[in-house]
Order: C-alpha cells, then sequence, then structure tokens
C-alpha cells in the first residue's frame, strides 16, 4: 500500500460493521535457522465487533503473540492484519503509533498507572497527550459503568489492586477505541476482584458497544467472553461460543491430556 493510501485509509471513519480486527495467513517466527520458532502459524481470525473474545490455549502457544501482531505492537513475518478497514501491516511506525492512539485500548496484567496521578486524571493521560479533550458525558458514563465515582481524587497507591485495574479499564474505554486489547487483565487480582473487573468488562461490551480481546489461562476469565478461541502450537484449533467455566476446562483438560500422554 502507498503512504497517500495509507493516509486516506487513516483518516476514513471506523466502519461500523464486518470485523473490529482480521487476520489472514499471519505467520510469526522468532530467530533464524535452527533456534527459528513458529510462533503463530497461518492463522485466519475474524474478531466480531461489539463482542468479547477470550485467546486460550496452553503455555507457549502463542496467545500473546496473537494478541500484539493484532494490536501493532508486534510485526508479522507473513500475511495482513486489518484494524476496523484499515490494514495495519506495511503502516510506517509513525502511523502505526497513531492509528494504536487512536483505535487501541491496552489493559495490562501490571495496571500500568502514573502514581503520581489520581484515578481520573490517569484516565484521561491518553486523550492529554493526544490533545484531544474528553468527550464528558461518555466520560462520566465509562466511570459509572466501572463503579469509580467516588474513587476519583485517589491516587493509585490509595486504591486496592481491583479499583487499579477499574481505573486502567477506565483509561481504555475513555478514548472510545474501535477495539481494546487486555493481556492477562485479571491475572494479579484475587478471584474476587477479578470477577469484578471482568463484571465491568462485560458490562462495557452490553451497554457501550466495545470490542474487547482478552487473553487469559483462567477458564472462569474465558467464561465470562461470548466466544474463546483455543490456541494451540501457533494454529486456532477450536472456538465456542457461550463458553461458561465449566465447558472452557473440560475444552482446556483435552489439551493438558495431550500434552501428558
Ligand atoms: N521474543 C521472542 N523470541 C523468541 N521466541 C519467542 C519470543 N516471544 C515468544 N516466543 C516463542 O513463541 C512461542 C509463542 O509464545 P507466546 O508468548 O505467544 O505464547 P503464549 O501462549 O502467550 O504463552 P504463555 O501462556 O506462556 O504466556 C513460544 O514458543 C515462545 O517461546
Amino acid at each position: 500500500m502507498t503512504t497517500a493510501a495509507s493516509a486516506a485509509h487513516l483518516s476514513s471513519l471506523p466502519e461500523r460493521d464486518g470485523s473490529a480486527a482480521r487476520a489472514r495467513q499471519v505467520t510469526k517466527a522468532y530467530g533464524a535457522g535452527e533456534t527459528r520458532v513458529t510462533a503463530l502459524d497461518a492463522v485466519d481470525v475474524d474478531i466480531e465487533r461489539g463482542r468479547f473474545t477470550a485467546i486460550m490455549g496452553p503455555s507457549g502457544s502463542g496467545k500473546s503473540t496473537l494478541m500484539h501482531c493484532l494490536a501493532g505492537l508486534d510485526a508479522v513475518s507473513e500475511g495482513r492484519i486489518w484494524i476496523g478497514d484499515t490494514e495495519i501491516t506495511g503502516l510506517k511506525d509513525k502511523q502505526l503509533t497513531r492509528l494504536r492512539r487512536d483505535k487501541i485500548g491496552f489493559i495490562f496484567q501490571a495496571f500500568n498507572l502514573l502514581p503520581t496521578l489520581n484515578a481520573v486524571e490517569n484516565i484521561t493521560l491518553p486523550m492529554d497527550i493526544a490533545g484531544r479533550k474528553p468527550d464528558q458525558a461518555w466520560l462520566q458514563q465509562v466511570i459509572d459503568t466501572v463503579g469509580l465515582s467516588g474513587r476519583l481524587k485517589h491516587r493509585p497507591g490509595q486504591l486496592s489492586g481491583g479499583q487499579q485495574q477499574r481505573v486502567a479499564v477506565a483509561r481504555a474505554l475513555a478514548a472510545r477505541p474501535e477495539i481494546i486489547f487486555g493481556d492477562e487483565p485479571t491475572g494479579n487480582l484475587d478471584s474476587r476482584s477479578g470477577a469484578e473487573v471482568l463484571g465491568f468488562l462485560r458490562r462495557s461490551v452490553d451497554e457501550l458497544g466495545q470490542t474487547i480481546v482478552m487473553v487469559t489461562h483462567d477458564p472462569v476469565a474465558a467464561g465470562h467472553a461470548d466466544r474463546v478461541l483455543f490456541l494451540a502450537d501457533g494454529a486456532i484449533v477450536d472456538e465456542m461460543h457461550n463458553p461458561t467455566a465449566d465447558s472452557v476446562l473440560t475444552r482446556m483438560r483435552r489439551f493438558d491430556g495431550k500434552r501428558t500422554s
């Protein structure tokens, strides 16, 4: 794609129907020669808009690599990726940085909040950096959805782990990204706080129409999703709609059985 064509794509409005993200024949290899590892092997995937998708699979199956490639944090070796109707494979670094800033939200296992800023300052920080004014009505709706109204002036050190992750969820939602990627977003939380944060992610999909993709090891977390993609050896080997923690656990046990047999 030429630079002019890419720029035209970037300035176009996000497509409201179709996929929020798409991968076609994506292969990602690390290293070369004898140390070469194929982390993703010709993966095709469509991430549905306004839905909550979980990515699961055994350790080393390629979950984080798939998420990083879809989010434009890591370059693919082969294949093509789109966020909305913008193809990100082939974008120059500057265009990719702008696209990530404008269209993608991230929630990581470590909450990544700035300790010197209070909750609301952390939530609006990405928009402040981008020179964008927050939409106050939307911001209020997001803050209400994640239940932070009484904690806005608190600094991260004055908040529990679950509350800090709720700030990180609100920060991701506040800019109305096309898609939010979460890498083990409840991995550092006790089960009660984890359940709360998952409940807020669920509400942001149901009530705010957000699209979320989450990598997780936890069948209970995956049970909050609409759809679970199962990876093994760098390929999507199965998927499940309307999962429950039990159905996901049963599916994951088949991987364990395969590994130990
Ligand atoms: N930077 C890298 N350099 C070399 N190999 C890598 C790199 N990152 C990942 N890999 C390899 O690619 C494969 C997939 O890794 P990835 O982290 O995507 O798996 P995962 O399913 O997220 O694993 P986990 O559940 O343990 O976090 C693994 O074999 C891993 O060792």
